[in-house]
């Protein structure tokens, strides 16, 4: 495994595994991922990126037939720890995820919906929350007049930005995103590839992406699985450029995957 290494990490993996039953589907990943920072991961389909990306929220927990061993440090802290709160966890480490799926509510309510559940009521302090969520997600100018409307009447690429909106209203510091625009047309897409850009100054942002492309244009960094393992994690750059295993140049010049 060649590993990306940075000083002071917003998230730490080592040695993770993943089982589902008895099969191993993640083998030991160890890696770092930077704050303000867009990782992205790369890498043929059943490879395990998705996996990988529920470890680092513990989305996992919610299969019955998961386990996860190794330690994933959040700020030094690991997540895996039996004192975690999962509630304030997933505070932290939003996700977004391949289809749109606001909740059959208002576009007011879907964005509101996390702050009320963590205890704010003020009006005032939710309109607030709402107007800047929205703009964050670059879907404000489109909404503002039409709040009370149901989400399900937004496009689909509407409601993928309601869903970034809906993750942000909380406050998170890292965001996780599984394939958000694959369910997009070419249009949507770049909006929510600029969104992304945009959102980096703030938040910790890991995105799982089938398209080469869209890794190349938006990511600082890429890590490429293959069957269970992190092959090559380090600068986008360097990875459709000059990458250092074999395994890694032929997956990005399209010879399989
Ligand atoms: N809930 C589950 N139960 C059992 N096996 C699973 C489960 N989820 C995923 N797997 C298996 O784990 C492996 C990794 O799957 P995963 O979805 O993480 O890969 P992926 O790289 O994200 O694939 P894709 O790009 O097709 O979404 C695959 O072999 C898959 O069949």
């Amino acid at each position: 495994m060649i590993r990306h290494s940075t000083d002071n990490p917003k998230i730490s993996v080592e040695n993770l595994r993943l089982y589902y039953g008895n099969v191993m589907a993640l083998k030991n990943i160890s890696m770092d991922i930077q704050g303000q920072n867009v990782t992205a991961l790369i890498g043929p389909s059943g490879c395990g990126k998705s996996s990988f990306l529920r470890c680092l929220n513990r989305m996992n927990d919610f299969l019955p037939n998961a386990k996860a061993e190794g330690t994933v440090l959040l700020d030094g802290i690991d997540i895996y720890s039996p004192e975690m709160d999962l509630i304030e966890l997933r505070k932290r480490v939003g996700m977004v995820f391949q289809r749109p799926n606001p909740f059959p509510m208002s576009i007011y309510d879907n964005v509101a919906f996390g702050p009320r559940l963590h205890g704010i009521t003020r009006r005032e302090k939710l309109d607030e929350i709402v107007e800047n969520s929205l703009k964050a997600a670059a879907l404000w100018d489109e909404v503002k007049d039409i709040l009370t409307r149901s989400a399900l009447s937004l496009s689909g690429g509407q409601q993928q930005r309601l869903c970034v909106a809906r993750a942000i209203a909380v406050n998170p510091e890292v965001l996780l995103m599984d394939e958000p625009t694959s369910a997009l047309d070419p249009l949507a897409t770049a909006r929510i590839e600029q969104l992304i850009r945009n959102l980096k100054s703030k938040f910790t942002i890991v995105i799982v992406t089938h398209n080469m492309q869209q890794a190349a244009r938006i990511s600082d960094v890429t890590a490429f699985f293959l069957m269970g393992e992190l092959i090559e994690a380090g600068p986008t750059e360097k990875i459709f450029t000059a990458p250092e295993d074999p395994r890694t140049a032929d997956y990005i010049t399209g010879r399989f995957g």
